[in-house]
């Protein structure tokens, strides 16, 4: 993720970012109904508990009074016993709302994420935005099943006690007010310096992920390179940064926590000096004091715990502004709010008009100029041209991963922004140089490609791809899983299942980026035998290394330097030589 973006400063903004929150609790109002009910129950309770012991000292002890003290304590039983179940109650309801809204907000954010357009994840480190997906909604679940139910406790607790503080001795609680401005406002000041060290605590954290997620997604790779120590210490050094802002953090809060005791139990035992010496001079009975004193000590408990959580809370919200930046970005490509729909059936006929394109990741190096391309339906084109000539960026533009600055592309006729994206990449079939294979079975892994296709139409999309044989071969067939991608399989089966997806798509183009790596001559030839039946029928664009293909293709376009600098048949390119004649002596020799 782009730095700018992490880093903002966002001051400003600190408890705001969990008004993101609010549509993922709002369906949830009967838990949280139940959560302020029985939160109100198990304060009143623990509120009535001092009022009892007031009792016992003034009545019971003082008039020498057995029935009363009995009475006093089986009252004493009772309102535990309310307390017992309704504090259950509270952390029933609290929890479940807490579970209930961050697995709504994980899958939505999930949702939002994958419609983000590729763009986005150019300039983004996935492996940040796992971490935004696990760490930080983690964080905000703690923050409404416990925090939140903490603070608002505390918050009622703090009232009440203070309410009955004022109740039992206004003299005394009137003392208690001045001093209260001294406790409050150094952890509002500490508070807010909590928040930042969290946010920037989190960052790193994500910072880790990312390397977690880049170097064993390549883990052959790294082997390769003998990397192992090199990325082992690469990772050490992220931890580090992390460790550094976390102690950071937790230095803050400690600090935080030891400066609310002193100050609260500082004010609570200047406030009992003035009482105690209050009952000395007969103005107040023990019994009040001792009830305040029960209550100062309630009241001063749960300011300390609201700080402690209160550190919690907007360690979380700097996780929810983080949330809220992601729900922010909206994808650059969307489909127009009234697409236009292809005609049926789509024939396939494809326009580049004077397309100029630059990515929006290097808007200084142009990449196709004036480009001018026609597609006829059911055509075969292939496109040649040394490694950056601008092959893949026609398919790019071609599928709307970006959008052209000038110029337009036009699919039967019907320009691709007018398009839904939907529409436009359901009538497009790509065969990617690099296959994906994901963690599922064989079958599965091919209805990428039509996702409710039943097990004939997928068999039978394997057999015209020459996979069937080997899919059936191994133990579990076509429900076996191919493994995390696809490292069981050879790479021209995991380019084979490709071609078996694109066909059981059975969309009227095909984009075709051929593998460069050198095949065996019995993969190759079954490859080509699985394309040559693909392509049957369709527009066909291939992006092409081998000798078959240019041979076979109805015509050849010649890029060079985001340009079409020939175009024509094999042998008449081969005749005009140029740069055509010097690839086609370097890259098709075999
Ligand atoms: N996502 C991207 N962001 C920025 N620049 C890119 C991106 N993809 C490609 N480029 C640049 O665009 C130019 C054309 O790249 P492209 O991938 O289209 O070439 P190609 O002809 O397909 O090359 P190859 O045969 O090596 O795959 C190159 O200069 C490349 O550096």
């Amino acid at each position: 993720m782009a730095e700018s973006r992490t880093d903002a400063p966002a001051e400003r903004h600190r408890l705001a970012a969990l008004r993101h929150l609010w549509p993922f609790l709002r369906p949830h109002r009967a838990l949280a109904a139940g959560w302020l009910l029985f939160l109100g129950l198990s304060s009143a309770a623990t509120l009535s508990l001092p009022v009892a012991v007031r009792q016992m000292i003034d009545r019971g002890f003082a008039a020498h009074d057995p029935a009363l003290i009995n009475r006093t304590f089986l009252a004493l039983f009772a309102v535990a016993l309310v307390l017992a179940l309704a504090t259950a109650g509270r952390y029933l309801c609290v929890t479940l709302l807490g579970e209930r809204a961050v697995a709504a907000l994980r899958e939505k954010l999930y949702a939002h994420l994958v419609r983000l357009d590729v763009g986005f994840y150019e300039g983004t480190r996935v492996g940040e935005l796992v971490s935004r997906l696990g760490t930080d909604t983690e964080l905000v679940q703690a923050l409404i099943g416990s925090s939140v139910s903490v603070a608002l406790r505390s918050a009622v607790m703090v009232l009440g006690a203070v309410g009955a503080m004022v109740w039992t001795s206004p003299r005394l609680a009137g003392l208690t007010t001045l001093v209260i401005p001294a406790v409050v406002l150094p952890i509002v000041v500490f508070g807010r310096r909590v928040q930042g060290l969290s946010r920037h605590s989190q960052d790193r954290l994500a910072e880790t992920s990312a390397i977690v997620n880049e170097t064993l997604n390549a883990v052959h790779t790294v082997k390769a390179y003998a990397r192992e120590g090199i990325e082992s210490e690469r990772y050490a050094g992220a931890v580090r940064r992390a460790l550094a802002a976390a102690q950071r953090r937790i230095n803050a809060r400690a600090a935080l926590t030891a400066a609310v005791i002193v100050l609260v139990f500082g004010a609570i035992t200047l406030v009992l000096w003035a009482g105690a010496h209050q009952v000395l001079s007969g103005a107040l009975d023990a019994g009040v004091l001792g009830q305040f004193v029960l209550y100062a000590v309630l009241a001063a408990g749960s300011v300390g715990a609201l700080s402690e959580v209160w550190g919690d809370v907007l360690r979380a919200s700097g996780a929810m502004e983080r949330i809220g930046e992601l729900f922010a970005q909206q994808p650059a490509i969307a489909s127009p709010p009234r697409p236009t729909p292809l005609p049926r059936p789509t024939r396939g006929e494809i326009r580049l008009e004077h397309v100029e394109f630059r990515y929006p990741t290097r808007s200084e190096l142009p990449v196709l100029h004036d480009f001018s391309l026609h597609v006829r339906p059911g055509e075969t084109v292939a496109l040649v041209g040394p490694s950056g000539a601008g092959k893949s960026t026609v398919f790019g533009l071609l599928l709307r991963y970006y959008d052209p600055q000038r110029g337009r592309i036009t699919l039967d006729g019907v320009d691709l922004k007018a398009l839904a994206l939907d529409e436009l990449r359901g009538a497009l079939a790509l065969v990617p140089q690099e296959t994906v294979i994901f963690g599922a079975s064989a079958a599965d892994n091919i209805r990428f490609g039509r996702h409710d296709a039943d097990l004939a139409a997928v068999e039978a999309a394997a057999r015209a791809a020459e996979a069937y044989d080997f899919i059936a071969a191994q133990p579990g067939g076509f429900d076996a899983p191919l493994g995390e991608r696809g490292v069981r399989l050879s790479g021209g089966q995991r380019q084979r299942i490709a071609i078996a997806r694109a066909i059981l798509k059975d969309a009227p183009v095909l984009l075709l980026d051929e593998a460069t790596s050198a095949l065996d001559a019995q993969s190759e030839a079954s490859i080509q035998a699985a394309l040559e039946r693909l392509k049957r029928g369709r527009t066909t664009l291939v992006i092409a290394h081998r000798l078959a293909t240019v041979q076979r293709a109805d015509r050849i376009v010649v890029l060079d330097g985001g340009r079409i600098v020939a175009e024509g048949t094999h042998d008449s390119l081969i005749r005009q030589g140029d740069l055509y004649a010097e690839l086609a002596r370097l890259q098709f020799a075999a």
